[in-house]
């Protein structure tokens, strides 16, 4: 997908507010050169009244007025549906990189990191309204202006319309050209540095206390200061283009300008042009130039929007991880999970599952034990279809697994995994992630199968406690034992823990393992554990080693 048909679908949406937002600023623009024309005429009138000629200052005046209050009007209408429709046009974006982006997690370009997904999701989206407002605009807006200004001149002063049509034209049309041709690397680099210096702002943060502790903050600090000095190299460089072009428009107005001086004294001498009037379209031809300058600015900008463009685009171009079946199947409740033969490897790398061969029956709880990187997470996420596996299939029931769709798998499952995240909010927000509706009584009964009830109810707030970013008020055996008590509350029939006892110590360990069978009762479990499991805990213990399940 290119840029422009990104972007076309998502202008269409907006079209008409755009359009009325370009209207009233042609109407703006217009407005601010009628009324200078209109002062220039009324003023040398004026002057040239006391000088013993008539004239009327009716006509003029209520003009000047006139002009000035649809311009007020005119600007403020524009501002007002431009910007509310580029608003709405970047929302539309960010919610469509949104739906465009989740399907493809895990992204297959591992390059991308984190702190890149932010850049672009949040700094690459606000720098396409440059793009939208206040480039096109004012080109269409200088545009038409030109072609009225033309019109007039040629109307009073034939011989200075030429003049005057090639110097705008190059403003409009050559002067950008030039500079988004000249300036196109360079805002390719404003932007890639600009992410860079947020990833390492993003690195630094999440990794401080590491690089505190191994004492390499300094390291981190020059690195952090090598991008700065190398985004502000290249801002310079922009800058610098851009001051070129908005020069070369100054030029081409002198050129207009002095051409309408010009032709115009020759006219006046000949008796052909009212000198009111002359003074009037020299000052048209002056306003008529303002708009351009912004043009000028606008593209040195847009050049930077563009490459921020083609980085979405990138981003929306990336091949979903899992392709949801055409005609999709209803999940089976109550059905066994059979695995049988299945093979695995990551991006066409060293087999990880080796003929996996595994059935669980509806309701049973199992664990699987065996050395690190042996495949056990591997194995769940197949199960949640987050990945497919190359050989052999995955059945739920009858139903091979590929025929459901994702989400469908994901309501029927809960994962409690290695990295469960905590997120900036309450504990009882945090835990109806996993159940929206679930009421206070299910809550507690979730953080008592954890072992996080006797903590919580010690906490002022109970269970309205705000927890910090990434759950820094916690202990790292809290946040795992809020995890697991999120993953409990869940009433998915199919419950899914990795290493569940994770930073827990051996007393409540043992005590989770005494309760899994009361909080997940009825329920399908797959435990990963590395831990000595108490006779009792589950059905059955297998082992994953090289990638084959033995019992
Ligand atoms: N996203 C990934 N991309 C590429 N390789 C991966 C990915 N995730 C895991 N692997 C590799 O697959 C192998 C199995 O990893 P997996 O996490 O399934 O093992 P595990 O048995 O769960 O290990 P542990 O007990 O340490 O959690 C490892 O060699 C690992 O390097």
């Amino acid at each position: 997908m290119t840029v422009f048909a990104m972007l076309a679908p998502l202008f269409r949406r907006r079209l008409g507010a755009l359009t009325l937002a370009l209207l009233l600023s042609a109407i703006t623009l217009a407005a601010g050169i009628a009324l200078l024309g209109t002062s220039g005429w009324f003023i040398t009138a004026t002057a040239l009244t006391t000088l013993g000629l008539g004239f009327n200052l009716f006509v003029p005046s209520a003009l000047v007025r006139a002009f000035s209050f649809i311009r007020i009007l005119a600007r403020y209408g524009e501002r007002f549906v431009g910007h509310n429709a580029t608003l709405r046009l970047l929302s539309d974006l960010r919610g469509w990189l949104f739906s465009a982006l989740f399907p493809r997690l895990p992204l297959s370009d591992r390059s991308i990191r984190h702190g890149d997904l932010v850049s672009r999701l949040t700094a690459d989206v606000d720098a396409l309204d440059v793009a939208f407002l206040v480039a096109i605009g004012p080109m269409l807006g200088a545009l038409l202006m030109g072609m009225a200004v033309t019109g007039v001149l040629i109307v009073f002063l034939p011989s200075a319309a030429l003049i005057y049509a090639l110097a705008l034209a190059g403003a409009v049309f050559l002067v950008p050209a030039a500079l988004v041709i000249s300036a196109r690397k360079v805002g390719r680099d404003v932007v890639s540095a600009a992410a860079d210096t947020r990833i390492a702002v993003y690195d630094a943060i999440s990794g401080h206390a590491d690089l505190t502790i191994l004492g390499v903050l300094g390291t981190a600090k020059d690195r952090f200061s090598a991008f700065a000095r190398h985004l502000s190299e290249r801002r310079l460089t922009l800058a610098a283009l851009t001051g070129a072009a908005a020069m070369a428009v100054q030029v081409l107005a002198a050129i207009a300008l002095i051409g309408t001086l010009w032709t115009g004294l020759i006219a006046h001498q000949a008796g052909a042009l009212d000198p009111a009037v002359f003074v009037g379209l020299v000052l048209a031809v002056l306003g008529s130039f303002e708009a351009t300058a912004v043009i000028v600015r606008s593209v040195g900008k847009s050049t930077a929007a563009l490459a921020a463009a083609e980085r979405l685009t990138a981003l929306a171009n990336l091949p979903p991880a899992i392709i949801d079946p055409a005609r999709p199947l209803p999940f089976p409740e109550g059905q066994k999970i059979a695995f049988s033969d299945v093979h695995f490897s990551y991006d066409s790398g060293a087999p990880v599952l080796n003929g996996v061969t595994l059935s669980i029956a509806p309701g049973e709880r199992i664990a699987i034990t065996g050395p690190s990187g042996g495949g056990k997470s591997t194995l769940l996420s197949l199960l949640l279809r987050l990945n497919e596996p190359q050989c052999g299939d995955i059945r739920i029931g009858t139903t091979a697994l590929n025929d459901i769709v994702a989400a469908q798998v994901h309501t029927n499952m809960a994962l409690l995994s290695q990295d469960s995240p905590v997120f900036i909010d309450t504990i009882r927000n945090n835990l109806r992630i996993a159940r929206p509706l679930a009421d206070d009584e299910a809550i507690w009964a979730a953080l008592g199968a954890a072992k996080l009830e006797k903590f919580v109810a010690t906490l002022p707030e109970g269970l309205d406690t705000v927890l910090g970013e990434s759950g820094r008020t916690l202990s790292a055996g809290q946040m795992r034992r809020l995890c697991l008590a999120r993953t409990l509350l869940s009433d998915a029939p199919i419950i899914l823990l990795d290493e569940p006892t994770n930073a827990l110590d051996r007393a409540n360990e043992l005590s989770f393992f005494e309760t899994l069978a009361e909080a997940t009762k009825g329920r399908t479990v797959v435990m990963i554990t590395h831990a000595a499991i108490p006779d009792g805990t589950v059905d059955r213990v297998l082992e994953m080693r090289n990638g084959r399940l033995t019992q």
